[in-house]
Parts: structure tokens; C-alpha cells; sequence
């Protein structure tokens, strides 16, 4: 099997270095012909993915966090060959697109199970989005795009020019936590279908193809990668406490049957918020777009070895 490594060398910060030797070792001793391409820049991987899928590889390996593994299927997706099968080496702070997967923890482990995995389709989201200046913008998703307080703590998490002081969990702690005491509801709709399920202040909207986001939070626990629908979460909770007393049932999946939280199936979700130039939305951990949007499920269009 002949395999191109995607590789993010920042990606899960100094903990992420420490995982990367023995996985390479376990996966050269598996794999001697492995090759291993490196991002060199934010956004990088999804250029390296759309190159590599065109090239001679039965099989590109995402080492790297949710960030990367998103870059790589909008990669992908846009490359001439979007059914290049896709396996995971998960090296980041959160990775929680891989949490969908039942993957071995042991180098060793992983690099046999990905050489038995039998290929296998799952879906994936496309967004589609307006800035302020009416341009649309389009971009593929593996997990979960949401819109609210989860895009204002990402957007300050991955802020450029903030001091990298804090690291990891800690720093997506104390975002968050600076992010809450700000907290002002969003006045949006949210249509599932073509049908408009709500209508003014939320906290939150979470349109999943996968079930976990934010470093562990089960956000989606019904969600499926491979059903060709998304799971949709809105949470309309409007004051502080109440809020972080939702987010804190999040982990374990006890949010679920909360009066404020309701969950809708969906093909197709639009977003519309009143005020877009404060509406910030993250797609799979990151912060790229602001304003409303549209949400599109793609059945099956990625392969995977799993
Ligand atoms: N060479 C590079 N230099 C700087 N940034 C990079 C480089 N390569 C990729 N990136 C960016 O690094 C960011 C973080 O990557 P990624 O999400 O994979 O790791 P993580 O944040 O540690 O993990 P997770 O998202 O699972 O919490 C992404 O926005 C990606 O675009």
C-alpha cells in the first residue's frame, strides 16, 4: 500500500511532539515506504491534500488535530480525486472527529488496524457562507460547524498575535471562560428543512456530522458519520449560570432532555442571524467565517480506513 503522510508538526502543541515519534516508528516499521509531507502554514494541509490526491498513494494518513483533518477533506473534496481513502493518526490538543471511530490507542496497534481496515464511505458537511461583503465562501467539514458561544471561544482561542502563554486545554479553559463572562445571547433563526424551528436568543447551534466538539464535549450523541443526515443541537439558554450549568453536562452526554436544548435530524440547515457581523462560526475547531449560512450534508462522500 503506498501511503502519503499529511503531517501538522504544531499540531497538538508540545504534547503532540511527544506522540509523534513512536507513532512514526510503529507506522515505518509497518509502512517503510511512507511518505511524509508537513504543512508548513495554517490552511497548507488542504493545499498538500488536493496535490497528493491526484498522485500515485492508495491511501493519505492525516497526522494532526481536528484543524488538519478538516483541511485535508476540504482538500480532498476539491481535488480530481475525492474518493482518495482517508486513515487518522490522531496528534492534537482535542481531536474529537476521531472520537466517531473506535481506533486502538497503541502505535502498533493503529498501524495494523489501518493495514486490515476495510474501506468504507462516511459523510461529510460543505458550508456555504456570506461575509459582509455579499462574497460566498464554500467549505467542506468533517465533524461539527456551529455558530454562537462555541464560535466566539474558538475564534478567541485561535486569535492571531495573542501570546501563546497558556497551552492546550488551559488555554481553551480560560477562552472559554473570559468568552462566558461576555456573554450575550445571538438573536438568530435556524431552519431544518426548509422549516424554521427557531426563532430568536440562543446560546448555541451545532450542526454535526460527528457527535463530539470542544476536547471531549457530546454535544451530538445521536449523530452518525454515515446515515447521510446532520444531528442538529440548539441551546437557548440566555442567562450565564444557566449556560455554563449546560456546558458542564456536556462530556457526559447529560444535557440531553434539557427544556432549553432541542435536537432536529437535517439534510439542509440554514443560519440566519440577525446582527452577522457578530456572529462568529467555527468548522471543526477553527474560526474561519463570520455572518449567516447554509449547512449541506454530502452522503458518503468520503472514504475512509477505519
Ligand atoms: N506549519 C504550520 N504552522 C502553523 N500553523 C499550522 C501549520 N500547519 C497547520 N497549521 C494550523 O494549525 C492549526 C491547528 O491544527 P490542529 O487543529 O490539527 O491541531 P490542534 O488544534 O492541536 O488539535 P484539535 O483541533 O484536535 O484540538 C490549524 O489551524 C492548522 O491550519
Amino acid at each position: 500500500m503506498k501511503i502519503a503522510v499529511v503531517r501538522n508538526p504544531i499540531a497538538g502543541g508540545r504534547t503532540g511532539q511527544r506522540q509523534w515519534a513512536p507513532l512514526l516508528a510503529a507506522f515505518r516499521a509497518r509502512f517503510p515506504d511512507m511518505e511524509i509531507h508537513e504543512s508548513r502554514s495554517s490552511g497548507d494541509a488542504r493545499r498538500l491534500a488536493c496535490e497528493l490526491a491526484a498522485g500515485p498513494y492508495d491511501l493519505l494518513l492525516v497526522a494532526g488535530g481536528d484543524g488538519t483533518i478538516s483541511d485535508v477533506v476540504d482538500g480532498v473534496l476539491t481535488s480530481s480525486r475525492p474518493d482518495m481513502p482517508l486513515a487518522f493518526l490522531p496528534v492534537g490538543t482535542g481531536c474529537d472527529f476521531v472520537r466517531n471511530f473506535a481506533l486502538p490507542a497503541d502505535p502498533a496497534a493503529l498501524a495494523d488496524h489501518i493495514a486490515n481496515a476495510p474501506l468504507r464511505k462516511i459523510d461529510a458537511g460543505l458550508l456555504i457562507a456570506r461575509d459582509g461583503n455579499g462574497s460566498e465562501q464554500r467549505r467542506h467539514f468533517a465533524n461539527i460547524t456551529s455558530a454562537g458561544i462555541s464560535g466566539e471561544i474558538v475564534d478567541a482561542v485561535n486569535a492571531p498575535g495573542r501570546p501563546r502563554i497558556l497551552n492546550g486545554p488551559l488555554r481553551f479553559l480560560v477562552h472559554s471562560a473570559l468568552a462566558m463572562l461576555r456573554y450575550r445571547p445571538y438573536d438568530f433563526e435556524v431552519l431544518v428543512d426548509g422549516m424554521l424551528v427557531h426563532q430568536g436568543r440562543l446560546a448555541l447551534v451545532a450542526i454535526a456530522n460527528g457527535g463530539w466538539f470542544g476536547g471531549g464535549m457530546h454535544i451530538t450523541p445521536d449523530a452518525d458519520i454515515s446515515d447521510g443526515m446532520f444531528e442538529v443541537a440548539v441551546m437557548r439558554e440566555e442567562r450565564v449560570l444557566g449556560l455554563l450549568n449546560l456546558l458542564g453536562r456536556l462530556h457526559s452526554a447529560g444535557h440531553v432532555g434539557h427544556p432549553l436544548l432541542s435536537f432536529h435530524r437535517a439534510r439542509r440547515v440554514e443560519v440566519r442571524p440577525r446582527d452577522p457581523a457578530r456572529f462568529p462560526i467555527e468548522v471543526d475547531g477553527e474560526a474561519p467565517i463570520r455572518g449567516g449560512f447554509v449547512a449541506e450534508i454530502l452522503p458518503g462522500v468520503l472514504t475512509v480506513r477505519t
